[in-house]
Order: C-alpha cells, then structure tokens, then sequence
C-alpha cells in the first residue's frame, strides 16, 4: 500500500464539515446490504446473516471518551489537519458516536461475515449456529468509505460494540489490545511493510470489560487473573477490509448451493476487490476470467513479498488464519503479534498459535491461506478453461514465489545481490548457538565488521572459543562475497535501511499500555516517535532505552513473552 498511495503535502482538511464531504459510498453500495437487516443499524444481536455482503450496524458509543493518540503521520499522508483530532464531532464519530455526522457520511455503519480457514482446513465450528452464518467483524465497524487526495480508503473502528457476528462476546477491545494495535500497525508502516494504517485512539474514561491476564511475575502459560480493562476504540483504516476468508464464505455458500444468489454474490465480492485493491495494477479491459488470472498473479506476488519482510523485520503474526489475511496482501489483525527477539526460528508469542503460525513457519501458513483464496475464486472460471488453467498454474507457482521473495530478502539483510544457501544456512546455525537478538545482531552486522566482538554485543550465550572461531571463518566468506561487490561503506549505509534499528520489544510496551491506563500517555507517545524512524539512528538516550537486549528477568514471563488472549 505505501509505495501505490502518494501522499499529500499540506494538510487541507481542518473541519468536521470538510472531513464529512469526503465520504463516498458509491463502491460500496454496489455489493448487497443483508435483505434481513435493519434499517436503522440497530442490530447488535448474534443472529444468523444468510447472505448480502455486509449489515449495517450503529456502533456503541464509549462512554466517556478521552483522546489518546493519533497517528500524525498519516494525519499529513491524508492532508487531514492535526486539530480534527481534537475536534469534538470528529472525537465522537472515531468512539463509536455516529450520531455527529451529516451527510454525504451516514449515520451507521456496517460489519462484514467471513468464514475462517486454519492452516487450510475449514471450520465452522467457531460460529455459534454451526452454520458459518454468525461469524464475521464481531467488533469492527466500518464507519466511512471515501476518496482522500484520490485514494479511496475505509475506516474501521475496532472494538465499537456489537454486531451480529458477536458470538456471545462484548464487542469490546481493551486498551492494552488497542494500543499495541495502534503502535504496532503504526511502527509496520515505518518498516515499510504494507498494513493497514492507525488513525486514531480513544478510551472511555468510565467503562471496563474483565479479561483473563496474567499476574505479575507471572510464569504461567495460561492467564491465571482476571483484570479490569478500560474499554477504547482504535480506527485502523485501509483501501478496503477483504479477506480471504470473506472471499471464503461466498465460495462455501456457492458449493453448498445456500441460496440462489451466491454464485452471483460470489462474483460481485470478486470484483469488488479487483476494484478496491487492484484497480491500478489490473486491466479492466481484459475479460472478467482474464482479469481473474491476474487478480491470481498480484495477490501471490503481494502476500509473498508480505511475508518476506515480516521474516525481514522479525515479525511473528501469531494467528495467520485466513480470516486474519487481507485479500490485499497488508498485514491485518494486531492481535497476538510479536517480533523476535532472541532468535528462534520457532519463535510464537501466542500461546495458542503452535509452530504452524510460528516465525519461520509464515510462508507456509501464507501458501494455505493462499491455497484457500485460489479455491474460493476458482468456481467463477468454471466456463473458461483456458483462463482456469492459467490460474491452477500461478496457483501451484506459489512456494517458488515464496521461496524467491524470501532468498531476495536473505540477501538483502546480508548486502549480498545474490543468496548464497550454504552462507545463509551456516549463518542461523551460529544464530541459534550464539542466541542471538535478531535486530541488534543484524543491525551490528551492518557495520560489516571483521571480527565477531561488536557482534557479541547482540549475543545471549556467552559463546565458546570454537563458536568464535566458525565466526571468524563465517564472516571471512562474507566479507570476500562483500568486496567483490564493491563498497563497503556503500554496502554497510545500504544495510542499515534493511535492518532496522528499532524494534518491538514488549516489555517495553508494557509500560506504555500500563501507563496509559492510569490516564498517562506519555509512554504511548514516545515510543509513537521511537517507531516512526526504526533504521535512524536516534539520540544516545533513545539508544540506551531502546536499543537492549531482552533483560532476563522477561523470559518466559506471562502477558510478555507470551499472551494466551489478546482481545
Ligand atoms: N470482544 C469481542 N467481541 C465480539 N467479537 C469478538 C471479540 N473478540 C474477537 N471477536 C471476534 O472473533 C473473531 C476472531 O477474533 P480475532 O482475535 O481474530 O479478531 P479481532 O482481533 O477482533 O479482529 P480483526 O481480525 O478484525 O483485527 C473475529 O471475527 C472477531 O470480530
Ligand atoms: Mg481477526
């Protein structure tokens, strides 16, 4: 998403009433609203929704809602002025009040079904009616499509109450959830890692909802409290909220022949995504099955090169199902992420997640969610086999897709033009022996020194002579590889804008979302700034803070090394 989307220069929305006029629902008021679905949005009971395409729904407002944060950055990336944040029509809309708004925007919004693959296995089980017809945006509630500086983008209010999708849950999302959501999609954007984008965070200064957590000190896999959460909404905003398992449910539907239009429905979702996501990179004047190849050819080539730079940046998603994976190829769902501290190639901060989501496992867990987007989309080629033979053959080109992009990446972190397998395998052999922290380990690599003392700097182990020694003779090879290419320092700036210098380390978020719980924002904020220049080099404060290997005292530590619910 950032490399297609030009950024505005100057902001030039600065009122509620200019910010309204943006809304354009022309997109989507051409899929099919839920026949059975209120007109006034008032429809917060878990109910069966057998077809249309989204329900419109009011969100809940927060009680008391108080201003967090919102992301600046991309305030001035969509030319919206930094006072609307604190414009008190707008503070309204963006905690769930929609009651403040005018026309073109209207007065509700609207929740989507999707249906939930694991690992590329069906389920339907998670939905209360054992249907599949009740599982959708529990708690999301899209609440404005428009075109902003000529882009159109949604936007999504993330724990606004409940819709029908519900589930018997609350509807809610705690603060500690939500500003790790915030932070966290926030800081991926600044990795150059396509997400969708935070706009902005407030908390209700009088509601809380109680999930189970865990106890300080706790060492417990499983929580083993109950804590009182502040309740708040984040709104995370991007071209549209399509996911493969929405792709999913239409196709289930079409197979189980559910109803008469669902071949239709199927089609109209299909290209509905085309329009939101691909318009730019698809010919709309290629036949609908053509455009269906290509549709194939550019989401492969968007979710490889996703989760290449997820390994790239140490980025764990945690719960890769395809109800979590953007039809766009962005990163989507902040909920039990984390990124890799000391290394482990199995590394999984959900306690739920199991190695087939863990850290190495993703391009595995993105060919299933992949599989099963080629399997929903498949039924609409069905009179066209040629066009279906050339789909099937980008289909089964995914793992060499993946393994590319992924070689590319490899290369890149090590300033190599090329990968070199036994350089690469021999490197995360003396990664595992040494423990390494995977940022700092990268980023001191990127000096490109000759010996392996700055390295020790990211190690967790103390290593032995023998380890030192394979160091030595690893970084030999790597430095001849290196000169042949040309220079040095040239190869070292180019490193340093591939690894970052800044990472995501809990236990330094927790601070933050602790913090903000006692009504303090100021953590929130600086790590805010931390996360917005990760490959800078900041001031030596910042750097004695942030740049450190994980204290011991956090291995293995409940709700920081590892978290059961992130809700
Ligand atoms: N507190 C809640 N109330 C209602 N529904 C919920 C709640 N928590 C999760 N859900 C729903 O359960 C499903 C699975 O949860 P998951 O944690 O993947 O999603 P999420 O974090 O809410 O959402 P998203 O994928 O939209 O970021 C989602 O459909 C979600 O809407
Ligand atoms: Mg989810």
């Amino acid at each position: 998403m950032s490399s297609r989307y030009k950024p505005s220069a100057e902001p030039c929305v600065t009122t509620f009433d200019e910010f309204v006029r943006l809304a354009d629902y022309s997109l989507m008021d051409t899929l099919n609203a839920d026949p059975e679905a209120t007109v006034d949005g008032n429809d917060h009971r878990p109910r069966q929704v057998f077809s249309g395409h989204f329900v419109p729904v009011t969100p809940t407002p927060l009680a008391e809602p108080e201003y967090v944060t919102h992301s600046s950055t991309f305030f001035k990336e969509l030319g919206l002025s930094d006072e609307l944040a604190f414009n008190e029509q707008f503070r309204k809309v963006f905690s769930g009040d929609m009651s403040a708004t005018g026309e073109p925007m209207r007065q509700f919004g609207w929740a989507t079904g999707y249906a939930l693959s694991i690992y590329g296995t069906e389920y339907i089980q998670n939905c209360p009616f054992g249907t599949g017809n009740g599982y959708g945006d529990g708690r999301a509630i899209s609440v404005f499509e428009g075109i902003i500086n000529g882009q159109r983008w949604e936007m999504q209010l993330k724990g606004a109450g409940l819709t029908p999708y519900g589930r018997g849950a609350d509807g809610r999302a705690v603060l500690r959830s939500s500003v790790r959501e915030f932070l966290g999609q926030d800081y991926m954007q600044a990795l150059g890692t396509p997400t969708s984008r935070s706009l902005t965070l407030y908390v209700s200064k009088s509601e809380t909802v109680t999930r189970p957590w865990y106890s300080e000190d706790s060492h417990s896999s499983d929580p083993d409290i109950l804590v009182d959460n502040p309740v708040a909404i984040s709104t995370r905003v991007a071209p549209s909220f399509l996911r493969v398992g929405q792709l999913e449910l239409f196709a289930r539907r079409v197979r189980s022949n559910a109803h008469p239009r669902a071949l239709e429905e199927l089609r109209m979702i299909v290209s509905h995504l085309i329009e939101r996501e691909y318009k730019s990179d698809i010919n709309q004047n290629l036949s609908f099955a053509d455009q269906l190849v290509e549709l194939a050819k550019q989401f492969r080539q968007r979710l490889t090169t996703l989760v290449a730079n997820w390994l790239r940046v140490g980025y764990c998603q945690g719960n890769f199902n395809s109800d979590n994976c953007a039809a766009g190829g962005f990163t989507l769902d902040y909920g039990p992420f984390g990124f890799c501290e000391n290394f482990d190639p199995w590394f999984q901060p959900w306690t739920g997640g199991g190695k087939h989501f863990s850290f190495f496992n993703q391009p595995m867990a993105a060919e299933a969610n992949y599989y099963m987007f080629w399997k929903a989309v498949r039924p609409l080629l069905a009179e066209d086999a040629e066009a279906l033979e050339q789909f099937d053959q980008v289909g089964r080109g995914f793992p060499e897709a993946m393994q590319k992009q992924i070689q590319k990446m490899w290369a890149a972190k090590l300033g190599l033009t090329e990968y070199k397998p036994k350089l690469f395998e021999e490197l995360i052999q003396l990664m595992i022996d040494s423990e390494v922290d995977y940022t700092i380990f990268f980023r001191e690599l990127s000096q490109i020194p000759d010996d392996v003392e700055p390295l020790k700097k990211s190690f967790y182990l103390k290593t032995s002579q023998q380890i030192d020694e394979q160091w030595q003779s690893w970084l030999l090879s790597w430095r001849n590889l290196l000169i042949n290419y040309g220079n040095l320092p040239e190869i070292s700036t180019k490193m340093k804008q591939t690894n970052p210098k800044y990472t995501w380390r809990e236990w330094l978020i927790v601070p933050a979302y602790q913090q903000a719980m006692e009504g303090d924002y100021t953590l929130v904020k600086e790590l805010q700034e931390v996360f917005s220049h990760p490959y800078d080099e900041q001031s030596q404060e910042i750097e004695d803070k942030y740049y450190r290997l994980k204290p011991k005292a956090f291995f293995d530590a409940g709700g920081v090394s590892h978290y059961s619910c992130s809700s």
